[in-house]
This record gives structure tokens, sequence and C-alpha cells, in this order.
């Protein structure tokens, strides 16, 4: 329930947050940090830190489950003078959210070249050491977290990839600066403002009624297939990327487009990854594979998609030297809707 009455309070911010219930206080308290530089260096002062190293998060190992440590700016502090690097570094972190207490969350990396600092970037093997963790990469990691630490850290990658890329004006070639959240970069220069992006991808489940069409690129892991994808091009909206993506992959014409959820995906670079069941009119299921985008694609029966969701790690169920048919980890987007096609077909109410 919103405590929000609608009282406007004198102090700053122009909102009182006691008034607000906490999501609500939580959303204003990031945007207040995103906007306003000070309160976002005092923010640091109370706050804690995730850090990375070539865009790879630091875990720890705890009982059965990996964790990402947060460090306090202290802490962080010390182990930068340990190394000899200068605390300016701290400078080049961005704000990846808050907790319900107003906590707020930072991310570094300590293995880029700095923006912020004349310092080389820091060795991982030492910092491995000196923090007890293994920098593990994201796509690796994925496997291996809980949902909200997976979420939070594939934030944070996204953030700091973006603004290691976009260093530079692409109007005028001057250097661009960070505001302290790092929700944009300006340039002094040419006044340019620019703010992160995602490019939007739709993911489609295309299906004939009793069975659902997979794919596969060379470059995906052995025997690994997944739902139909591609960007949006300029111009498009979600409905015309998918007709012309399934057309132009494996030549099918789909109708009864029906949106399913949405996902930001750091790789390789950020997507927003827009998901939707379409199906094939019926008789119309002749594949013609476009070799230029795809290895592979396939009609699967419900039977052959149940007993791929139930193989959790592929690599242990080789026989014979033959890589079985598996599908995407439980935290793509893929896996949620080819999960979702499975219970509405059990219930007989798939999109025919
Ligand atoms: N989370 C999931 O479940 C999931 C599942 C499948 C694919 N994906 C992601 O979806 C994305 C798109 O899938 P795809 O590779 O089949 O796309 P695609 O079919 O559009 O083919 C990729 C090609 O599109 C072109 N392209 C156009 N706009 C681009 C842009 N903004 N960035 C990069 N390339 C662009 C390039 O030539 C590229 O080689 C991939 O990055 C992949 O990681 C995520
Ligand atoms: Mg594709």
């Amino acid at each position: 329930m919103s405590l929000y009455c609608g009282i406007v309070c004198r102090r700053k911010p122009f909102w009182c947050y006691r008034l607000l219930s906490t999501y609500v206080a939580k959303t204003r308290y990031l945007f207040e940090l995103k906007e306003d530089d000070d309160a976002c260096k005092k923010a640091q002062q109370t706050g804690t830190f995730y850090l990375f190293h070539g865009l790879a998060p630091l875990l720890q190992k705890s009982e059965h489950q990996y964790l990402p440590p947060q460090h306090s700016l202290s802490e962080l502090e010390r182990l930068l003078d340990k190394f000899g690097q200068d605390t300016q570094r701290i400078e080049d972190s961005v704000l990846i959210g808050c907790s319900e207490h107003h906590e707020a969350w930072f991310a570094l990396d300590l293995g880029l070249n700095s923006s912020s600092s004349i310092n080389a970037a820091l060795q991982k093997p030492e910092i491995e050491r000196a923090l007890q963790g293994s920098f593990i990469e994201l796509r690796k990691a994925l496997f291996w977290l809980n949902v909200k630490d997976a979420s939070l850290l594939s934030t944070a990658q996204a953030l700091l990839r973006w603004h290691d890329a976009h260093q530079f004006c692409s109007r005028c070639g001057q250097p661009t600066e960070k505001n302290v959240a790092g929700s944009k970069r300006v340039c002094p220069a040419s006044k340019s403002i620019y703010y992160p992006q995602m490019a939007p991808v739709v993911i489609t489940l295309v299906s004939d009624g009793t069975r659902c069409l997979l794919a596969r690129q060379s470059s995906f892991p052995k025997g690994m297939y997944s739902a139909l994808a591609g960007f949006c091009d300029i111009g498009e909206s979600v409905e015309e990327a998918v007709h012309r993506e399934v057309a132009e992959e494996v030549g099918l014409e789909v109708e009864r487009l029906q949106y399913s959820a949405s996902q930001h995906w750091p790789f390789p670079n950020s997507s927003l990854m827009i998901a939707c069941h379409a199906a094939v009119k019926p008789g119309h299921t002749e594949i013609k594979v476009n070799l230029r985008e795809l290895e592979a694609a396939a009609w699967f029966t419900h039977d052959e998609v149940v007993t791929a969701l139930k193989r959790n790690d592929p690599y242990t169920q080789q026989q014979n030297g033959t890589v079985p048919f598996w599908l995407p980890p439980k935290l793509a987007i893929a896996h949620h809707l080819i999960k979702e096609w499975v219970e509405k077909s059990t219930c007989s109410t798939v999109p025919a």
C-alpha cells in the first residue's frame, strides 16, 4: 500500500521519503542519486561496492553457492592503497541499485584502464588473493548465482562496459565525462549528452500446434538449441521484427503473436530481449534454414523438449561422443519461453 499522500516537504529532496511506500521511496532515492552528483558522492560514503576485473565479477564460494562480496568505501580505499593505486579510481564506479534501507550499491572494475586515475590496471591474481575470491566470467557465473545477484551483476557489467566504450565524443572526438552515478556521459566541448543504451531484440518461439521450432548458431555450445532471436531494425515495431526475423532465418510466415516477457541481456552488448510466442499457418511448416544466420533449425516435440529441459548440466550427459540436445539455462529468457510453451501445451492451450 502506498503511504504517499501528496504532501510536499520543504526539505530537499522535494518529496518526503517517509510518506512513500518502500518501493516508491527506493526508486525516488535512486532517481535523486542519478540527478545529483553531491548526493551520489555522499551515498558512496555509506554504500557498498561490487568489484569486477576486465568485466568479470568477483565471487566468493560459500558452502554450495557463489556470492558476490560487497566492500565498503574504506575497505576499497585500503585495497587501492595496498596496491599503490590512488583512490581517484573510485570515480569510475557506477551506481547499480540500493537496498530497501537506502544503502547504495556501486560497481567498479579494477582491470579496465581507468579514465580517472593514471595508474595502470590492477593485476588480477594479486587482488584475488587479497580479497579471497575469484573474478569469474559472467556467462559462467550466471549458472551459479541466484536470480537477484545475476540480475544485479548483469546490469553492473553492462554499465561498466558501456562507460569503457564511450570515453570519447562521437561528434567531436574529445573525452567525455561521466556523472557520479554513471547514468550518463557529457562532452564538455560539444555539450553532447550520452545515455547508456540497449539494443531491442525479439526472441520468438514458433509453434505448429504440437511442436516448437528451435535453432542453433555455429557459435552456440555444442548441442544447444534456442528460440529464434534477432535485432530489431531501425524504424521497426516489435511485431514487424518478429515477422521479418522468422521469415529471414527459417523462411516461415507467422501469425497470432503473443507477448510473453522481457529481459535485459548483457551479452555481447546490452540487449532488451522481447519474448513472444507465434504460430505458423496450419500445414505451412517447411523450414528453409538461412545458413548465413543459422547452423540448423528443426521442429521438436513436447516430449523431446521436456527431456531437454531436465538436462541441467549437458556436458556430463555425453554418451559415445555424442552431445545431447539441450536448452539455454534457467536465467535466459529463451528458457522461460520454452518452459511456458511446455506448460501451455500440457494444458492443451498452446497457441495453435
Ligand atoms: N537471453 C536469451 O535467452 C537469448 C537467446 C538467444 C539470443 N540472445 C541474444 O540475442 C541477440 C540477438 O540474436 P542474434 O545473434 O540471433 O541476432 P540476429 O539474428 O539479428 O543476427 C545477428 C546479426 O545481426 C546484425 N545486427 C543488427 N543489429 C545489430 C546490433 N544492434 N548489434 C549486433 N548485431 C546487429 C549483425 O550483422 C549480427 O551479426 C544475441 O546477442 C544473443 O546473445 C539471447
Ligand atoms: Mg538470429
